[in-house]
Formats: C-alpha cells, sequence, structure tokens
C-alpha cells in the first residue's frame, strides 16, 4: 500500500461544506493503480443530491468569503502553498499511484500546481479596477471588479493536481468559492488538495470536492443557475457538449481542450536541442499531455540527421513502474488509451510508415507501451488529424517553411505548437503565422503559472494562469456618477 508520512492526506470521503461524507447511498468508486492494478482506495458515488447541497454550501461560503479583503483571502492561499510544498513527497507518492507516472514528474506537477496557488496569492491584492476619464464634466467613470460568484470546475486524469489549482487558485483570490468534480480516474490528488485547505484555514464551504457519477454531477454544476462560471479541462468532444449544457443559464465558461501540437524542426535548428525538446514534449507522462508534440516535422536537410539521433533517445527511455527510480515512462491510463496508440501505429504502417523505435505493447503487460518512433509519416495518415494521447512520435518530412506552416495549421486544434530555428526572420514569421494560442521556440517545455495557457480554435476558450487567468473569475461593473458640477 502507500507509504505516506502523512496518512492523513489519503482520503475515502468527498469533502463538502468543511465536512468529509459519504455518498447518500452508501455507493463507491475503486480508484486502481494503472502501474498493477491493485485498488488504492473506493471514494463515494456522489449523484445530483450531494452536489446541489455543495453547490448550496458554497453560495452560502461565498457570501462571506467575498466579503474578505484581497489580503486576508492571499494570506489564507499562501498557507495553503505552504502546505503543498512542504507535504509534495506524499502529494506525489499519491498522484503516482492513481495516475501512473514517474515520481519525479509528479513531484514537478505538485510544485508545478502549488505555483498556481503562490501566484494568485499575490495576485489577489493586484486586481485593479479603473478611473476613466470623464466624458462630461458632470459625471465621473469608475470601474470594479467583483468575484463573479460560485464557480464549478470538472477536471481530467492526466494532471490530477495542476488541473484543479489552476482554476481554485484563481477562482478563491477573486472571491469566489467552488465545487470541483476531479475524474474518477483520479480523485485522491483532488481529495488531498482539499484537506490542505482546510488545514489552511480556507473557511468551510469555498472549496469543495465531489466524486462521482461524472453525467450525474456535471449534469447538475452545468444546470444549476448558482454556479455563474463553469471551468473544464478535457476532451473537446465533452468540453462541447458541457458548454451547451451551460448555455441555458448563460454561465461565463472556459474550456481547455484536445490539442494536436505540430513540432517543427528547420535546417538552421540546433539538432541536439531540437532532440531534446522533442523528446521531452512527446513523452512526458508518457505522451499524455494536451500540449505533447502530437506532429514533429523536420526539414528535409535534417531528417535523416535528426531521426537517427531521435531514434537513439527514444530506445534511452526506461518503462515501468513510475514509483521505482529510474523510470522515465510508467503506464498509460487504460486499455482504450493502449488501443488508441496501437489504432495510429497500425493505420501509419498501412499507408507506409517504418516503426523505427518500440512499436507495440510493453513486455510488462498491463497498459505498458514501448515508446515508439515512427517515420515516413504522411497527411492521410490518423495521426497527423487525431490527438494520439500517447507515446507515439510520427516524423513527417517537409521542404519549405510555406509549406510546413500549411500542415501544421491544417487542423481544428490550436492549443500548443513548437518549433527549432535561430534566423530571426523566420522566427517571427513563424511565430505569427502559427494559428495557436501557445508557441514553444527552441524549447519542449513551455507550461508555467507566469504564463498565460491556452487555446484557439477548438481546443479552447480563455487562459489560465497569468494575470489574464484571473479574470474570467470576475465581474467587471462601472459605476457612473451624476451631478458632480453642482
Ligand atoms: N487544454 C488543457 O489544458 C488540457 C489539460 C489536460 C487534458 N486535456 C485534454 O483532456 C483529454 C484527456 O483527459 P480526459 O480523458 O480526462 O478527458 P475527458 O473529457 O474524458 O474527461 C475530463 C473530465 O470530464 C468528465 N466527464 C466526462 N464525461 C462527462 C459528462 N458527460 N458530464 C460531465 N463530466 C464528464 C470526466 O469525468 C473528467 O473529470 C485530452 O483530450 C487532453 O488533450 C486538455
Ligand atoms: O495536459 C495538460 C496540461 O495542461 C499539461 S501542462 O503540465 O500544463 O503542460
Amino acid at each position: 500500500m502507500l507509504n505516506l508520512k502523512d496518512a492523513g492526506l489519503l482520503r475515502q470521503q468527498c469533502y463538502i461544506n468543511g465536512e468529509w461524507l459519504d455518498a447518500d447511498n452508501g455507493e463507491t468508486i475503486a480508484v486502481t493503480n494503472p502501474a498493477t492494478g491493485e485498488v488504492l482506495a473506493t471514494v463515494p458515488k456522489m449523484g445530483v443530491a450531494e452536489t446541489r447541497r455543495a453547490l448550496q454550501a458554497a453560495e452560502q461560503a461565498f457570501k462571506q468569503w467575498r466579503k474578505k479583503t484581497a489580503k486576508e483571502r492571499s494570506v489564507l492561499l499562501r498557507k495553503w502553498y505552504d502546505l503543498m510544498m512542504a507535504h509534495q513527497d506524499d502529494l506525489a507518492t499519491l498522484l503516482t499511484a492513481e495516475q501512473g507516472k514517474p515520481l519525479a514528474e509528479a513531484k514537478g506537477e505538485i510544485a508545478y500546481g502549488a505555483s498556481y496557488i503562490e501566484w494568485y496569492a499575490e495576485e489577489a491584492k493586484r486586481l485593479y479596477g479603473d478611473v476613466i476619464p470623464q466624458p462630461a464634466n458632470d459625471k465621473r467613470v469608475v470601474v470594479i471588479k467583483q468575484p463573479i460568484g460560485v464557480c464549478a470546475a470538472v477536471t481530467p486524469w492526466n494532471f490530477p493536481n495542476a488541473m484543479i489549482t489552476r482554476k481554485a487558485a484563481p477562482a478563491l483570490a477573486a472571491g469566489c468559492s467552488m465545487v470541483v468534480k476531479p475524474a474518477s480516474q483520479t480523485p485522491l490528488s483532488a481529495l488531498a488538495i482539499a484537506v490542505l485547505a482546510e488545514r489552511a484555514g480556507i473557511p468551510a464551504g469555498v472549496f469543495n470536492v465531489v466524486t462521482g457519477s461524472a453525467a450525474a454531477i456535471g449534469g447538475e454544476l452545468t444546470g444549476s443557475d448558482i454556479v455563474k462560471k463553469f471551468s473544464f479541462t478535457g476532451s473537446t468532444e465533452i468540453g462541447r457538449q458541457l458548454a451547451a449544457q451551460c448555455a441555458n443559464t448563460i454561465k461565463k465558461v472556459s474550456l481547455e481542450l484536445g490539442g494536436n501540437a505540430p513540432f517543427i524542426v528547420f535546417d538552421d535548428a540546433d539538432l541536439d536541442a531540437a532532440v531534446e525538446g522533442a523528446l521531452i514534449s512527446k513523452f512526458r507522462n508518457a505522451g499524455q499531455t494536451c500540449v505533447c508534440a502530437n506532429r514533429i516535422y523536420v526539414q528535409a536537410g535534417v531528417y535523416d540527421a535528426f531521426a537517427e539521433k531521435f531514434a537513439a533517445a527514444v530506445n534511452r527511455l526506461q518503462v515501468g513502474n513510475g514509483m521505482e527510480a529510474g523510470i522515465t515512462q510508467g503506464p498509460l491510463i487504460d486499455q482504450n488509451a493502449v488501443l488508441k496508440v496501437e489504432e495510429h501505429i497500425a493505420d501509419a504502417i498501412a499507408k507506409g510508415g517504418k516503426v523505427v523505435a518500440g512499436g507495440k505493447r510493453h513486455a510488462l503487460g498491463g497498459s505498458f507501451f514501448e515508446p515508439t518512433l515512427v517515420t515516413g509519416v504522411t497527411a492521410d495518415m490518423k495521426v497527423a488529424r487525431e490527438e494520439t494521447f500517447g507515446p507515439l512520435a510520427p516524423l513527417f518530412r517537409f521542404e519549405t517553411e510555406e509549406e510546413v506552416l500549411g500542415y501544421a495549421n491544417d487542423t481544428e486544434f490550436g492549443l500548443a505548437s513548437y518549433f527549432y530555428a535561430r534566423d530571426i526572420g523566420r522566427i517571427w514569421r513563424v511565430s505569427e503565422g502559427l494559428e495557436y494560442g501557445m508557441v514553444g521556440l527552441n524549447t519542449g517545455i513551455i507550461s508555467n503559472e507566469a504564463a498565460p495557457f491556452g487555446g484557439v480554435k477548438q481546443s479552447g476558450l480563455g487562459r489560465e494562469g497569468s494575470k489574464y487567468g484571473i479574470e474570467d473569475y470576475v465581474e467587471i461593473k462601472y459605476l457612473c456618477m451624476g451631478g458632480i458640477d453642482r
């Protein structure tokens, strides 16, 4: 079982209005370790009634939470951050156990998730309004920002800590309260975040976690008029559905959805740096991140050299249980994820692709899969249009800058993109030409709390992180004062 220094971080109940509760009917959902298949714990299978009570608690708590000064909220968020970092090892152990990523990556996610709480503990005090030069001498115009109200969040399994704090931190900093539904595969990280919120002194009802039936809970979160802001991170398919469910109550909606990131290597790139960047962008979390390189385009003049170097690097990846030292790739989340990777590999081979590394399920069995590199990939293959969300690196060859920009932008997605080059003119032309919310230039890792993370096209709406990320949690109101000249 889990060897936690602080056993209190492992919770098997939901956190609603400051209480730890079972489902009304006592039903539970098992949480399993994707590396071993063992059952780690169970969590409540809650539904509409419990979710409604959580929203009512959040509504009541909002009334007092919004009245705290920004500085008072900032102090509590900072305590939450300090506790998260103090318990980084235990939180990482819980995360690796339920999600599978290597422990080093899990520790990195805890620090990354905590950094959003740290950032918004500071940003809370800088949520400024405006004084607008009066349009007439008898008037004065002032803009103020007020918390939007009760917020709801639905989050994915691949980053079970950071995808929650990236929403809860700006929400609470702005003076809002929140109800979170984590993915059923990875609820333990969410409940541990709630433990630390409670210990930090964040008042009952301000932060709530409900686990259970996604459709039932999601239906209440998107349908209830108590919820003024709905934030979703997950697939584009589900995001469309939930955004539509929010329409009846005209909620403010933010969506962090699927990606299909191009990773472009030009012939003036630093090839070793490009190999390093492609490796981490593609294989972080076993390829299960929304910003993973999904298509790797290499200019013809350096294609063979890059392919050789990259194949050697892919073959050095170590597959195994993320709890073990030296492991750099854990299991995929489930068998469906394995089937998706196999489907993309088979399709690529059938249409002329060549497997030069990996290519099949790992000898460890279960949902372990060999890190895979396929060359000779073309635009007619599934891997060019669909998000693989697994350890498959497809190499495409291109000749010109104009050609590769056309390939890169030929998708309904627009989240992350990457390219390696050193010519300053090319850097500006390609950066401005890529139709994505984020561009990684000579780096494969772009995510941080100071930057506005988000996508365009069908990769989402809104931004998370940075000064921009808190704006989705406030309403702007202007005061027009007359009679000033009397
Ligand atoms: N843009 C980003 O920041 C970002 C971050 C992480 C993951 N993602 C995307 O998420 C996907 C993988 O995550 P996933 O498999 O958890 O996605 P998913 O859409 O299947 O599930 C996401 C969340 O939605 C819930 N959900 C599913 N169906 C629902 C319904 N009918 N009603 C209410 N809730 C429902 C799930 O329980 C989970 O909590 C990938 O497409 C990935 O690109 C995007
Ligand atoms: O998978 C989606 C996450 O947003 C990835 S990241 O850790 O923020 O880059």
